[in-house]
């Protein structure tokens, strides 16, 4: 996987790393001598040190990658919080997103403000990729009102301090370790991000009263092997794969076990290969882009038939409307307190574009947009995780979400590229 930083992938975010630098053996047994001599200086040592550390007076409100049991006391900006969570209509939602920094996050968090619900973001700015990209989209939220808490949704206390300041109606779940290809190389980061944090989440939302109505990314991934198309959500889903679209078929019992129990109001979205402008560096068409750019190699993956592989690319924009229409459509939690006080909503809808193009084209429409020929190398689908065809039956979506893409991959390419040459080279601004 060239287009990664390998140096950079994140460790399973609160993994403990022993310090293999101190081994204990006899050499390092004090004899009771030196103790005598040593433990009270060592005392006074310590009272020094204690001392001259006085507290600092401006707590960050900064947290790092924890884990769920970190108990450290947390503070927060909680005018910052406030002023971003607050509705500007007074028919508005307030609205936690979570992966706010992260691409499709940064889209549905300035959709949602300019239109004049509350978001209050969440991120923990992980080096999955560039985080220079993320922080750059974290400028473009500032800019538009809505502040992001840099923390992880592993860290429940800190969860709990937020749902404690602010009374969510919606949270908009999209923080994800994502990428199907990569979870053969760090499985961890999966289960932590997608099946321990989604836990995590889902246990402070149901306590919560009265609890918000959640929407998460599901993923088209969770189709697998599924050779029936258009995929349509009445169709099995047990074949995944990949690790990344096990963890999302999880995630969606997962959601069935919360609204069973605790009567949450839930609904997965299961995007298409999303792509646009701030999108995420590890995509096809993103690491495409820049080695075309650079003159490398790409390489072109066909099915064992020589057959071509194809996605049901979906543009951002479509995509946002039918975040939007998802969370406009949710009812509200049964539930109060933990107690399930009646039967709850519980959704799954295919977000896609139902026009699956193959990887073949998506190269000739860069080729035209960069103005560029690319060096391709056309290769047999690794055994990597990643299916052969994708392709979204939406009519679901239409009828309750009013769900109707209307970019096709021709209009959307055209679109990233402009904001990438503006972005990276500067070429242009970028939108
Ligand atoms: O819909 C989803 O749920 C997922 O969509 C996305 O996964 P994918 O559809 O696999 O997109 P992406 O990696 O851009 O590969 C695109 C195409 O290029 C082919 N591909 C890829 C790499 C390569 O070197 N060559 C190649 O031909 C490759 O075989 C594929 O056919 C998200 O990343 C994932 O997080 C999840 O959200």
């Amino acid at each position: 996987m060239s287009h990664l930083d390998i140096d950079n992938i994140p460790s399973t975010p609160g993994k403990y790393k022993p310090d293999k630098s101190f081994r204990f053996n006899s050499s390092t047994v004090f004899s009771l001598s030196k103790l005598t001599i040593y433990f009270p200086l060592f005392l006074c040592f310590l009272l020094i040190l204690l001392l001259l550390s006085t507290p600092s007076s401006t707590p960050s409100p900064r947290r790092h990658l924890s884990s769920g049991t970190h108990r450290s006391p947390i503070s927060l900006p909680h005018k910052l919080i406030h002023k971003s969570a607050r509705p500007r209509l007074t028919t508005g939602h307030t609205v936690l997103v979570t992966g706010a920094a992260g691409f499709v996050g940064t889209h549905v968090s300035l959709a949602l403000k300019r239109r004049g619900d509350g978001v209050l973001g969440l991120d923990n700015f992980n080096h999955y990729y560039d985080p220079a990209l993320k922080r750059a989209r974290q400028k473009l939220l500032e800019k538009a009102g809505v502040y992001i808490v840099d923390a992880d949704i592993n860290d429940k206390d800190l969860l709990q301090q937020l749902f404690d300041a602010v009374l969510f109606t919606h949270v908009m779940h999209l923080a994800a370790q994502a990428g199907v290809r990569y979870a053969m190389q760090n499985p961890g980061s999966y289960i932590h991000s997608n099946i321990a944090g989604f836990v995590n989440l889902l246990e402070v939302a149901k306590s919560t009263n009265p609890q918000p109505a959640i929407i998460w990314a599901s993923s088209s991934s969770v189709y697998g092997l599924n050779s029936k198309v258009p995929f349509s959500e009445k169709d099995r889903t047990d074949q995944p794969a990949s690790l990344y679209a096990a963890t999302k078929k999880a995630s969606e019992e997962i959601a069935h076990t919360y609204n069973h129990i605790y009567g949450l109001s839930i609904t997965g979205l299961r995007f298409f290969t999303v792509y646009g402008p701030w999108g995420r560096p590890d995509m096809a068409y993103f690491f495409f882009t820049r080695d075309i750019l650079k003159g490398k190699t790409i390489a072109i993956y066909e099915s064992p038939d020589k057959g071509s592989v194809a996605r049901d690319f979906t543009y951002i924009d479509d995509i946002v409307k039918g975040c939007l229409g998802a969370l406009d459509t949710a009812k509200k939690s049964t539930g109060s307190g933990g107690k399930k006080k009646g039967p709850a909503q519980l959704r799954i809808f295919n977000l896609g574009n139902t026009s699956p193009v193959p990887v073949s084209k998506l190269v000739s429409l860069l080729e035209k947009n960069l103005k560029v020929k690319a060096k391709k190398k056309v290769m047999p689908l690794p055994r990597n995780g990643d299916v052969e065809f994708t392709h979204a039956n939406i009519s679901l979506a239409a009828r309750e979400l009013g769900y109707k893409p209307t970019t096709d991959l021709e209009a959307g390419l055209k679109k990233f590229v402009r904001w990438y040459l503006g972005f990276y080279l500067g070429s242009k601004k970028s939108s």
